[in-house]
């Protein structure tokens, strides 16, 4: 079964309410909708904006979906400035991304910590985007294949395969985030293609089959072409590229077989 590429605007801290709804308008208007047939097309705003973004989107019957960037491990409670998965489903997020190495950097987050928050995000009917990726000197050491399946085979502990079978799983290389240097497109798929084995030999062929792969880290229009065009890469997480609409127009376009006209 072909899997559909999935590209998600990861906006990290950046852009208030008003200007996400200005964003996901000239977004909407940019991309033609005939495009969403071939590619799904997700925002992954900061918590403040995702009700706005939920209401427009429902309004204009926007074919955009929408997700948020992080999670609680826990159901409710005493837990300050912590967002609960259910909350976050009722405002119609498809997707949570989780394990972000962002979260695992300056917030600690361990692949225990991101294991809760993948079921707490199951458990709600969501998408989790669980985030794995190395640093340079972990490349460096050859242990990047290594790591990234660790992570990913700790980050989905104790799941059963049906539940597997939803996820959406990122490669995103640290040393590629943000910097300018993105992986080539041999990087990616050696990686990518090592996680979808690593699903295979756990969870079998047929579930592995179904999870898609993306990657992240400096993804631009200019290169989605080639990173997509690798066997296990399905789609992009993107980072600063999702912030300009027009941009990130086109860098789905490419992702859906074709630019814009
Ligand atoms: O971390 C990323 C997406 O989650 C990648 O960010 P950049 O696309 O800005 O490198």
């Amino acid at each position: 079964m072909a899997r559909q590429p999935l590209i998600a605007g990861n906006w990290k801290m950046n852009l208030n309410h008003l200007e996400a709804i200005a964003l996901v308008q000239k977004l909407a208007f940019a991309l033609p909708e005939k495009y969403f047939s071939k590619v799904e097309v997700a925002v992954i705003p900061p918590f403040t904006d995702i009700r706005s973004v939920q209401t427009l989107i429902d309004g204009d019957k926007l074919l955009v979906k929408h997700g948020a960037q992080d999670v609680s491990e826990h159901d409710s409670g005493a837990y300050t400035g912590d967002v609960a998965a259910s909350m976050l489903a009722k405002l119609g997020c498809s997707y949570v991304v989780v394990g972000h190495s962002e979260r695992r950097e300056y917030h600690g987050e361990t692949d225990e910590l991101v294991n809760k928050k993948v079921r707490q995000v199951l458990k709600n009917e969501m998408t989790p985007i669980l985030c794995v990726g190395e640093a340079l000197d972990v490349r460096e050491a050859g242990g990047h294949v290594e790591h990234c399946t660790t992570q990913l085979i700790d980050g989905l502990k104790g799941l059963k395969a049906e539940q597997v079978r939803g996820t959406v799983i990122a490669y995103e290389p640290v040393w590629a985030i943000g910097t300018g240097k993105v992986a080539t497109a041999a990087d990616a798929q050696e990686v990518c293609g090592a996680l979808r084995q690593a699903l295979s030999d756990k969870y079998g062929k047929e579930v592995a089959d179904e999870v898609r792969v993306l990657y992240g880290g400096s993804v631009k229009s200019s290169n989605i072409g080639e990173l997509i065009g690798q066997t296990d890469v399905d789609g992009a997480l993107v980072g600063g590229a999702s912030l300009n609409a027009d941009e990130f127009a086109k860098l789905s376009a490419m992702a859906a077989g074709g630019p814009l006209p």
